[in-house]
């Protein structure tokens, strides 16, 4: 079953960019962390997801279409900027979710109030930025949906406050387990704890999720006994260089880096998997290269 499912979403932002068309199923019960270097579109995305845009293609939650009352009603939807809560108090935001919105868990919304320690009498635009994106965190998961689209919710958070939205996502999901999570994130860290899979954006467009567990499988270190003719030009190969006597590689196709290597009689002296830290960015350095 899909949480959430697009169809050819198109969006224009402009002369110079284009969203779309974008096709993506997001399964329930998953973490899908959004990924791309800056301006690669993954707020336009996230504008595109919560129907907040006048644009081509369709988009729906749990089978409702995105503009739907039901579809509304299904999701948390935590943008990168909020200018429409800025004017209004904690206090005030929550009191109309009480009266007026059927998913707000009033408990989980205290708990938010505490353990972030939000001010519930002062203007939200007076509060520090990461302040604010508590307030509106606090705001949107105090909703019982089976869905937070968040985009890049980490961001400006205090070093304890990124701990306890970690924590409080992945209760979450305990809670629920068919909730999903979508979330943009610049942070390999949080890919690497959160996600399940790892949707990549450049100009634009999404790339087929894919497995997060899977890139240790393809990107890795190889040391090599001796130097190998043409090892440059062998499948997958990031970068060659020398680590003390022996030739390393990197790769971002282990299987077939080796397959090509053993029909050369090559000996691998040792393996390992890169970090996310290292895997992530030539992922996005290889879509540069290659396009989507
Ligand atoms: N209102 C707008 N009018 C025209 N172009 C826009 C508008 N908003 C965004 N864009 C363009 O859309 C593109 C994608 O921007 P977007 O903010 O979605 O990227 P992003 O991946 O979220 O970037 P970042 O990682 O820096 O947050 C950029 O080229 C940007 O200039």
């Amino acid at each position: 079953m899909h949480t959430l499912t697009c169809r050819n979403v198109v969006r224009k932002m402009g002369d110079d960019f284009t969203l779309g068309p974008i096709n993506l199923e997001i399964p329930a019960g998953t973490i899908t962390a959004v990924i791309g270097n800056n301006g690669a579109g993954k707020t336009t995305l996230f504008q595109a997801l919560s129907g907040d845009y006048p644009g081509k293609g369709e988009t729906n939650i749990l089978g409702h279409n995105i503009h739907s009352v039901e579809a509304k009603a299904a999701f948390s939807y935590v943008p990168q900027t909020f200018p429409e809560v800025l004017p209004f108090r904690l206090q005030q935001l929550r009191d109309l979710h009480a009266a007026h919105d059927d998913s707000w868990q009033d408990d989980r919304f205290q708990a938010f109030v505490h353990e972030f320690k939000l001010p519930l009498r002062k203007r939200i635009n007076k509060l520090s930025v990461g302040m604010q994106r508590k307030t509106v965190l606090a705001l949107q998961l105090s909703r019982d949906t089976s869905l937070l689209l968040l985009d890049e919710p980490f961001a400006g958070l205090d070093m304890e406050g990124q701990t306890q939205l970690e924590k409080m996502l992945l209760h979450k999901m305990e809670e629920d387990p068919n909730c999903s999570i979508v979330f943009a994130t610049h942070i390999a860290d949080e890919v690497g704890r959160l996600a399940d899979y790892i949707v990549m954006m450049k100009d634009g467009k999404t790339r087929e999720p894919m497995e997060k567990d899977s890139l240790a499988q393809q990107f890795k270190r190889i040391w090599l006994a001796k130097s190998v003719t043409g090892v440059e030009e062998a499948p997958g190969i990031q970068k060659v260089s020398i680590e003390g006597a022996l030739p390393q590689i990197l790769t971002n196709d282990a299987e077939a880096t080796e397959k090509w290597l053993a029909a050369r009689d090559a000996q691998i002296m040792k393996r390992e998997s890169l970090s996310l830290h290292e895997s992530l960015p030539l992922l996005l350095r290889d879509e540069e290269t290659n396009g989507v």
